[in-house]
């Protein structure tokens, strides 16, 4: 079976650190590893950065735009340039590549999602290395990946990708920012993401000069792609060639391993194309119901709503404390919801003065965190 890598390289590995211009050894290698594996018969999608800071060094700006305005404008100028390099130099090794622009909004609805899931699927077919990005020069604040480690994690996921590669400045994980605490241990496997939590793993949340989101969104990006059945490993971008040592065996970088893959597409997208609008909290009972049982959600397990839905929009439900247990698409209104939360099913004819439907959440619309 052709497996499926998915690699994301930041900003901070495709410019050089004291000047902002392109680091073009290290795109020239990843180029000629990424042109190798295909030949080898791998899938590839590469998902890359650096819009905003090659258009700032193009515009000879010495730091990251502040408003969005200027933002969208910069990555305007070096999305060009960025996807022009990369096609100069894959085409010298004659691999074809193609430029995919996505916006949040592209995964939300599900025909756009399953429409975009058929056009990678196409591109991987003819051979084609599809080089990825945030559409920043139209996306609109409230509806955005806002960093491409999440973007990569959502692409791996609707690619049904095998591995996913962060590729940064940084050699792996550490117990610490390495930048700031001498005494930081390297993390080499991470088997349940719980672990971040016992290792006591601090992550500093300020990434480079012209990364985004530092090392917090790398394990966000982890915890959805490990969710989605996707072996997640974090190393550094400096060394592409350790791509192929990795996938050979090596312990290079930090690998997060892989949960089962959720089933069926349509549970793909619930779970990560869909962007939850409310949160429903849950007692006990209705927690192991869906948790163990495999049990649709009942009104009488709601103790509490909270946000402003309409009815066949996404949601969270989480327990007492506040852990999420899953995500699944509403049957009701949230002012229907706040009317019959932790009622029988039989009382909600009578209290809304229609019959509802049977359930809050239909088993068939949940999916399990
Ligand atoms: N626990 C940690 N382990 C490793 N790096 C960390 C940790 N916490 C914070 N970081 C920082 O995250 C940075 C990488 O994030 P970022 O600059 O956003 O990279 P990229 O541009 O590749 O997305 C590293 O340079 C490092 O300083
Ligand atoms: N879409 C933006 C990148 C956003 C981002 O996540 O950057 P990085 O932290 O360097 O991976 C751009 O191309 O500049």
């Amino acid at each position: 079976m052709l497996q499926t890598l998915v690699v994301k390289i930041g900003t901070s590995s495709l410019t050089q650190p004291a000047n902002g211009l392109l680091a073009l050894a290290t795109i020239a290698t990843l180029v000629e590893v990424l042109s190798s594996l295909r030949q080898r018969g791998y899938r590839i999608v590469l998902v890359s950065s650096g819009a905003v800071g090659v258009g700032c060094a193009r515009l000879g700006m010495t730091e990251r735009p502040r408003t969005i305005a200027l933002k969208q404008a910069v990555a305007a100028v070096g999305q060009g340039r960025l996807i022009r390099i990369y096609d100069d130099f894959f085409t010298s090794l004659q691999q074809p590549i193609a430029q995919v622009l996505l916006t949040r909004s592209d995964l939300v609805q599900r025909n756009s999602y399953l429409n975009v899931e058929r056009t990678f699927q196409q591109l991987l077919q003819l051979g084609v290395i599809p080089i990825v990005n945030e559409n920043d020069t139209v996306a609109v604040d409230e509806l955005k990946f806002g960093d491409n480690d999440t973007l990569s994690a959502l692409v791996a996921n609707l690619v049904r990708a095998d591995w996913l590669f962060l590729l940064t400045d940084v050699d792996r994980l550490y117990s610490a920012d390495p930048r700031s605490d001498p005494d930081a241990q390297p993390i080499s496997r991470i088997s349940r993401i719980e672990q971040l939590k016992e290792l006591q793993v601090k992550i500093g949340d300020r990434g480079s000069r012209w990364g985004t989101g530092g090392m917090t969104t790398k394990i966000a990006a982890a915890q959805i792609a490990v969710g989605a059945g996707v072996r997640t490993v974090i190393t550094d971008g400096r060394h592409p060639r350790n791509l192929e040592k990795i996938l050979q065996g090596e312990a290079i970088g930090t690998q997060f391993e892989p949960q089962p893959r959720p089933a069926s597409a349509r549970k793909r997208w619930i779970a990560h194309g869909l962007i939850p609008t409310g949160t429903l909290y849950l007692d006990d009972g209705a927690v192991k119901a869906i948790r163990n049982a495999g049990r649709s959600l009942l009104a009488t397990g709601i103790v509490r709503v909270e946000g402003e839905f309409q009815s066949q929009e996404a949601v969270l439900l989480r327990d007492r404390s506040g852990l999420e247990i899953a995500r699944g698409i509403v049957n009701y209104h949230s002012t229907e919801l706040q009317q019959i939360k932790g009622q029988q099913s039989d009382a909600i004819a009578t209290i809304l003065g229609y019959p509802g439907a049977e359930t809050v959440v239909h088993r068939d619309n949940l999916v399990l965190s």
